[in-house]
């Protein structure tokens, strides 16, 4: 039987950003690819992103988190999801276990923290943007991310163009926009997202700056699509604007599911997010989910 059938989960989310929470502590199990793409396909259980929390490996932390998107590709981030382990970690009755006053969780894009907002909200600290061509990564060696050269439709009339590259451990490029809902996004954003331009494919973003502290967001995620809410593609597009000077460090960001609020701290180049989690309900994974997990 598979290792994971009857585990427990919790189906939370983050703005509408569909989010599934798994509890691998005290085990030494982990989450294939092509399992994460069953629980994924499940009715039930659909998610854009699922968090797999798993003891830690290195002093000073509480967990080590996994994610993975909904096609079974992993991401080192993920800020909607890290709301809801941090929510689950401390308010969850089978997840909740002592901790200091912030959580300390580590994942693939670094050590990030998380500390109450409210009793249904958090705030993230998602670490420093990455902003070299390398980082994000780009395949060509561009020197300014704030704008790069691509753009889609024809030459001399294009849908989109000279987007701004920013990695909050994931690669994001932003399109800046009059309108974000005029555009289909759902038709160009996966030719977007599998660009040659980004070997690690990119989360792709229309935005447009309603005022230098209000910006509108729609997100096409890599792995998962058009989702309701992208937290790290707020952090980033939120960079992306101070960069080009468009926005001011502390912004809120209106995505279709809501508001995010971000702040690109001066102090320390770290970028925090703070909103909101909602959990729907628990469950346990069946295990015919598994049976064709071939
Ligand atoms: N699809 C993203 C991961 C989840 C990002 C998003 N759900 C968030 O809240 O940051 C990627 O593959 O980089």
């Amino acid at each position: 039987m598979n290792s994971l059938a009857h585990r427990r989960y919790l189906k939370m989310n983050g703005l509408g950003n569909e989010i599934v929470v798994l509890d691998l502590r005290g085990t030494q199990l982990a989450v294939q690819p092509r399992e994460a793409r069953a629980i994924a396909a499940a009715a039930r259980s659909r998610f854009d992103q699922l968090m797999v929390i798993h003891d830690a490996d290195r002093p000073g932390a509480d967990a080590r988190v996994a994610i993975y998107n909904a096609d079974g590709s992993a991401s080192a981030a993920c800020g909607n999801g890290t709301r809801c382990v941090a929510w689950a970690m401390t308010h969850d009755p089978a997840m909740a276990r002592p901790h200091g006053e912030t959580l300390v969780l580590d994942t693939d894009a670094g050590r990030l923290t998380a500390a109450a907002a409210g009793e249904f909200a958090f705030t993230v600290d998602m670490g420093e943007p990455r902003l070299r061509w390398d980082e994000i990564p780009l395949a060509e060696p561009f020197q300014d991310t704030r704008r790069i050269e691509l753009q889609i439709g024809p030459i001399d009339a294009p849908i989109l163009h000279s987007p701004s590259a920013v990695s909050m451990g994931n690669p994001h490029a932003i399109f800046w926009v009059d309108d974000p809902d005029a555009i289909d996004l759902g038709r160009i954003g996966p030719l977007l997202e599998n660009h040659p331009l980004f070997p690690e494919r990119a989360n792709i973003s229309l935005a447009h700056v309603a005022a230098p502290d209000r910006i509108v967001l729609r997100v096409w995620e890599r792995g998962a699509g058009l989702t309701r809410a992208c937290g790290s593609a707020a952090c980033a597009a939120l960079v992306a604007a101070v960069r080009l000077r468009l926005a001011l460090r502390r912004a809120v960001v209106t995505l279709p599911g809501g508001d995010l609020e971000i702040e690109w701290r001066e102090s320390d180049n770290h970028v925090l997010m703070t909103g909101p989690v909602e959990l729907e309900h628990d469950g346990v994974l069946a295990p015919e989910l598994f049976a064709g997990a071939a």
